[in-house]
């Protein structure tokens, strides 16, 4: 998916987070979106995303050279994010067979083989709420990352990750992102390394109140 910023600002209340953004995200970019904490990374991310509306400016995506409504978005976007939930009261199968109904997986990745490629073997009929921490991240990395969507937002992607676990998403990212547009949030080199661009939210708010 392309995307195309044009003076995009977000302010909350009296406070702007980001203004003045310009900038293009194309198809088969990885882009790092980086800033310390409290810097409006989640924010750029969520206005991106169709989630959070700009405050001024524009945000204009494009599929294989059509036009995409801003909430049509949401049907073409895989997004990993810690305050984004997961089902818990369901069990890992179920949790999969729910959300796959509405965000399917890319073509040649069943259920098991996603299961699989999460090391969540022993997990399929367990409660998702009883699942570690890193677990959990694995799920929503896996659902994420092997998502049919052309744009793949990732917020903090190696959030309560062992080294093995950065080791495993380090693996899949780059399994998972040939032709898509991601954009990834994140203050850890270890998650963003592989990134072709940066983006530094603090360069978008000097002048901005
Ligand atoms: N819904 C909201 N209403 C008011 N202020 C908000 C809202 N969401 C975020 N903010 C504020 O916007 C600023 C940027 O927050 P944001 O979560 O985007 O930063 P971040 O760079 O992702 O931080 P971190 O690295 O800590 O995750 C913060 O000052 C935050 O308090």
């Amino acid at each position: 998916m392309q995307i195309e910023a044009t003076g995009l600002g977000k302010r909350f209340q009296r406070d702007w987070i980001f203004r003045g953004l310009t900038r293009a995200f194309r198809p088969g970019s990885a882009t790092a979106v980086l800033g310390p904490n409290g810097a409006g990374k989640s924010t750029l991310l969520n206005t991106i995303a169709g989630q959070l509306l700009p405050t001024e400016g524009a945000l204009a995506y494009t599929l294989s050279g059509r036009p995409v409504a801003v909430e049509d978005v949401p049907q073409h976007l895989a997004y990993a994010a810690p305050y984004l939930e997961l089902l818990e009261e369901l069990t890992l199968l179920e949790l999969l067979r729910f959300h796959t109904q509405f965000k399917p997986l890319q073509a040649g990745v069943s259920l098991e083989r996603l299961i699989d490629i999460m090391y969540l073997e022993k997990g399929r009929h367990q409660l998702v709420r009883e699942f570690s921490s890193g677990m959990k991240q694995r799920l929503k990395l896996g659902l994420a990352l092997y998502a049919a969507a052309p744009l793949l937002l990732l917020d903090e992607p190696t959030t309560n990750l062992d080294a093995t676990g950065v080791a495993w998403y380090q693996e899949h990212v780059e399994a998972t992102r040939a032709g898509r547009t991601l954009l990834l949030s994140s203050n850890v080199p270890a998650e963003y390394s592989f990134c072709d661009e940066e983006l530094l939210v603090t360069d978008f708010q000097t002048g901005k109140r």
